[in-house]
């Protein structure tokens, strides 16, 4: 086969499953989402294409789109090699675009847009070198993966040096960790038993199910009412026992004193943590939360909307999240989630990815392998989320084995859609869409109301 050098043209697609139909993926914030995403396939001078995506949650899909699109003079007519080996430099060059980036920067639409290019790219890198992203990362010296990361204003917790020496430190063990990886999987946390438009019996049924999976930890959305949240604390508990791990997810509703009071009056169920409290933003609120939860044995966690490593970085020093979850398209790309990972090994926080979307289970498989094998080189709580939904979707979905993500040998990052199913769900014009339109399930939205 040969090797592609140059990337020819660029495609984005808006692609959205209606979850909403059955409230897969609904919280306390998000009630009614529709999984979605932009994606981008780049085509070489190979016979290689790349494919990444960006995870939204229905409206605005087209307003990343466009922001991908503008990335276009980034990428079309780029040689590979000139990217690969100044990634840290490229990547740096498409975030400070001196016109775009004053709708960023670095954040919220044009980030996501960058981490939709980004993936794409690196999933062309790892299919050139024949490997799974994870093992990519897993193999490239030191010195080749930190001149992906973009340093600018992290120097100050993380230098280029301190990165090279975590890496370093861990490589005369990383075999056997790889090895372990390959016998038992990584551990996964499942939420897909407790979307908060669930039903107590849907509830009972789907952590039974998952029980008899080999699931042991789980995750379950609240903030919407106090007692029901309750309610289904007890239904969870008596279905998973008093020892399996579980989390709670606010998904940003609670001011800092509600966060408290709230969590206080869940605290005998013993969840592990406390996702997204408060706004995404606010470092100090989540400082404080963490701080009055923290005799009652709850963390915080936090980070599938937090913007940049920036952002990472305050909530690191600020002692504000007790586990990192990274999000493998909220950040842009590749190269910012390393830094992340790399920075959280530094402060010995644990890093527990985010993965309720479509696709992002596939994506962040790779981070949580990287990790331990690489980066942080412990277990110790540590777990990955997964999201039993739209696999279907995926031409490599997701293996998953008695609570554990088993690493994947296919080369790429593994996020390509079946063509069927891009075709189909393409918003809105794909045939799924015409038949929900015409039978009147859903609306247009309304910049679609002519098509
Ligand atoms: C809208 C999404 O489903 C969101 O609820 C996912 C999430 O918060 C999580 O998986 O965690
Ligand atoms: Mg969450």
């Amino acid at each position: 086969m040969s090797l592609p050098t140059t990337i020819t043209a660029m495609h984005v697609k808006d692609i959205r499953y209606p979850t909403s139909i059955q409230l897969d993926g609904s919280d306390a914030m998000h009630k009614s989402p529709d999984y979605s995403c932009c994606y981008v396939i780049l085509e070489t001078d190979g016979p290689l294409t790349g494919h990444g995506h960006t995870f939204t949650v229905g409206k605005g899909t087209d307003v990343v789109c466009y922001a991908a699109d503008i990335m276009k003079k980034y990428v079309v007519g780029r040689k590979l090699d000139a990217i690969f080996n100044n990634f840290g430099q490229y990547w740096h060059e498409v975030t400070c675009d001196d016109q775009f980036r004053w709708i960023g920067p670095e954040k919220g639409v044009t980030h996501m847009a960058t981490a939709a290019v980004m993936n794409a790219i690196w999933d062309l890198w790892a299919k050139i070198e024949g490997k799974p992203l994870w093992k990519l990362l897993v193999d490239m010296d030191a010195e080749q993966l930190v001149n992906c990361i973009d340093f600018s204003y992290i120097e100050d917790v993380l230098t280029k040096e301190e990165a090279i020496g975590i890496l370093k430190g861990m490589d005369a063990t990383k075999a056997t960790r790889e090895a372990e990886m390959r016998e038992t999987g990584y551990p996964i946390y499942t939420t897909s038993c407790g979307w908060l438009g669930y039903s107590d019996e849907k509830i009972t049924k789907l952590a039974t199910e998952a029980m008899s999976q080999g699931f042991s930890r789980f995750k379950m959305k609240v903030g919407q009412d106090v007692k029901d949240d309750i309610r289904r604390a007890a239904i969870f508990r008596k279905v998973i026992g008093p020892d399996r791990i579980w989390c709670v997810d606010a998904n940003q509703v609670w001011g800092i004193q509600q966060a408290i009071d709230w969590m206080t009056a869940l605290a005998p169920y013993k969840p592990l943590w406390i996702e997204e409290p408060t706004s995404p933003d606010d470092i100090l609120g989540h400082a404080a939360i963490a701080k009055a939860l923290n005799p009652l044995g709850i963390g915080v966690a936090t980070g599938e909307m937090c913007h940049n490593r920036v952002m990472f970085k305050q909530f690191l020093q600020a002692g504000a999240l007790q586990f990192c979850q990274i999000d493998a398209c909220r950040l842009g790309g590749v190269n910012e989630v390393i830094a992340v990972i790399l920075m959280a090994t530094k402060f010995n926080v644990p890093v527990c990815p985010h993965a309720g979307g479509v696709g992002l289970c596939e994506l962040v498989q790779h981070y949580a392998m990287f990790d331990y094998i690489r980066c942080c080189g412990t277990l110790e709580n540590r777990m990955t989320e997964f999201a039993d939904h739209l696999h279907e979707h995926m031409c490599d979905p997701v293996v998953v084995r008695n609570g554990h993500y088993m690493p994947q040998k296919e080369p790429g990052f593994l996020v390509g859609m079946k063509a069927q199913s891009l075709s189909d769900y393409e918003y809105p014009v794909g045939a799924a869409w015409q038949k929900l339109f015409d039978e009147g399930v859903f609306k247009r939205d309304h910049a679609h109301e002519n098509n």
